[in-house]
C-alpha cells in the first residue's frame, strides 16, 4: 500500500537466474576434490556465482555499514544499558577501537558509521556520515516509532549510500547496527511479521536477567496490544528503528546493485526480513553469517529458510559476526575462480613446480 513511497530503483531487484545452478555446481564437481568435499563453502560459491553471473565473482573490497539510531522506548528500561551508550559507541566506532573496528580489520574489510537517528547533537566528524532523520524514534509503546515518510526516507538514504559506494567499487556489503534498545524493536517487527508468539521474539538484548525480560515482554505486549501491523512499511513505523529502517533499505540497495549483502545477528535479520517482504527478490543476495544467541533469530531465520555459516554464541550485533563472515566469501569466490580442474591436475597440464 505504502511501498510507492520508495525510489523504484531501489525497489527494482533483478531476480537471480536459478537455471544457471546446475552448470555452477558442475564447474565444482569437476574440481581437483572429491565433488562436494567443501561441504557448504561450496554452495556459498553457487550464490556468489548466481548474483555475478555471467561474470565471475568478486570478492576483494568489502565495507560494513554500522547505522546508529536511538529508540523512544528506551525510556522505558528494555535495556540493561541507558540510551546514552549508543552515542558513546559511536564515538568508539570513529576513535577506531570497537569490537567492529577490530574485527574489520582482521576480515579486511573498510567500515562505514552512519547516524540515522542518534539522541545527540554529533559533532561533525570526517568519517561520521550524517543521514540523521530525528534524534530518537517515538515510543512505540505509545505511538507510531516513525511516519511513514520518515520511514521511506531512511530506507531510501541507505539504498542510495550503499548503491553509491558500489557504483565505486565495492564487491561486498555488510550491515550491522548500534542502538539501545533495538532487540526489542526488532522483537515486534519479527512478531509482526512472522505471527510468532511474542515470548519467541523477546531475549535477553545487550544483557537482561529473568526480571528485565519479563519486563521487556510486557512492554512488547502493550506496544503490540497497541498496534497490529502487517504490511512490512507500516510494520516498519509503527515498531521502528531508524537502525533497522536504513539496514533494511542497505539490503534493497546492495540488492538492486546485484552485490551479496551479509546479514549479522538477529537486529539485522528483522531488517532483511523487512527488506524481503518488500521485495522477495532481495533474498537471494543475502548471506546470514551467524546463529545469535538472542531468542528471536531462529524465528526469523526460520522465515528466511536461511542456515548460517557460524555458531560461535555471537550477541554483540555491531556487524561483528558478518565481518568474521566476509573471509568466507572471499574463499568461496576462489573456489569457484582459481581452483584447478582435476581433469587438469591429473593429465599433468598445470604448469611446473614452483
Ligand atoms: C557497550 C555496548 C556495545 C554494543 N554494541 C552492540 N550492542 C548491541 O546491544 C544493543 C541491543 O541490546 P538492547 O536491546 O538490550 O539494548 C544494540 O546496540 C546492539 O548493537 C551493544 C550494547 C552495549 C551495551
Ligand atoms: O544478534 C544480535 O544482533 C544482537 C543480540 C543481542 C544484542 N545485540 C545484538
Amino acid at each position: 500500500m505504502h511501498a510507492p513511497l520508495l525510489d523504484p530503483r531501489i525497489i527494482a531487484v533483478p531476480a537471480v537466474d536459478h537455471s544457471h545452478e546446475p552448470e555452477l555446481r558442475a564447474r565444482l564437481d569437476g574440481k581437483a576434490k572429491p565433488p562436494g568435499s567443501l561441504g557448504r563453502l561450496e554452495d556459498l560459491a553457487v550464490q556468489l556465482g548466481l548474483i555475478w553471473h555471467p561474470a565471475p565473482p568478486r570478492a576483494e573490497r568489502a565495507a560494513v555499514f554500522i547505522f546508529a539510531g536511538d529508540h523512544g522506548f528506551a525510556a522505558d528500561r528494555v535495556s540493561p544499558y541507558p540510551a546514552s551508550v549508543t552515542r558513546a559507541m559511536v564515538e568508539a566506532y570513529l576513535a577506531d577501537c570497537a569490537g567492529v573496528n577490530v574485527l574489520a580489520k582482521a576480515a579486511a574489510t573498510e567500515v562505514r558509521i552512519v547516524d540515522g537517528g542518534i539522541d545527540a547533537e554529533m559533532p561533525p566528524h570526517p568519517r561520521l556520515i550524517d543521514r540523521k532523520i530525528r534524534r530518537g524514534t517515538r515510543n512505540a509503546r505509545h505511538e507510531p516509532a516513525m511516519t511513514h515518510q520518515e520511514a521511506a526516507q531512511a530506507i531510501t538514504a541507505a539504498a542510495e549510500l550503499v548503491r553509491e559506494d558500489i557504483a565505486g567499487g565495492l564487491d561486498i556489503v555488510a550491515i550491522g547496527e548500534m542502538g539501545i534498545g533495538n532487540t526489542t524493536s526488532a522483537a515486534l517487527i519479527t512478531h509482526a511479521l512472522t505471527s510468532s508468539p511474542i515470548v519467541d521474539c523477546v531475549g535477553r538484548g545487550a544483557g537482561m536477567d529473568d526480571a528485565g525480560v519479563a519486563h521487556k515482554r510486557a512492554i512488547v505486549e502493550q506496544a503490540a496490544a497497541r498496534a497490529q501491523p502487517t504490511a512490512p512499511l507500516d510494520v516498519l513505523a509503527e515498531f521502528g528503528g531508524f537502525d533497522i529502517a536504513m539496514m533494511a533499505g542497505a539490503v534493497l540497495g546492495a540488492a538492486s546493485s546485484r552485490r551479496p549483502v551479509v546479514i549479522d545477528g538477529f537486529i539485522a535479520s528483522a531488517a532483511a526480513l523487512l527488506a524481503v517482504r518488500l521485495q522477495p527478490a532481495a533474498r537471494d543476495y543475502c548471506v546470514f553469517s551467524h546463529r545469535s544467541a538472542e531468542r528471536g533469530h531462529r524465528v526469523l531465520l526460520d522465515a528466511m529458510q536461511a542456515s548460517p555459516y557460524l555458531d560461535l554464541g555471537l550477541r554483540l550485533g555491531e556487524g561483528t559476526g558478518a565481518l568474521m563472515t566476509v573471509p568466507l566469501l572471499r574463499a568461496a569466490a576462489g573456489i569457484l575462480n582459481d581452483l584447478a580442474a582435476l581433469s587438469d591436475v591429473l593429465a599433468g597440464r598445470i604448469g611446473p613446480y614452483a
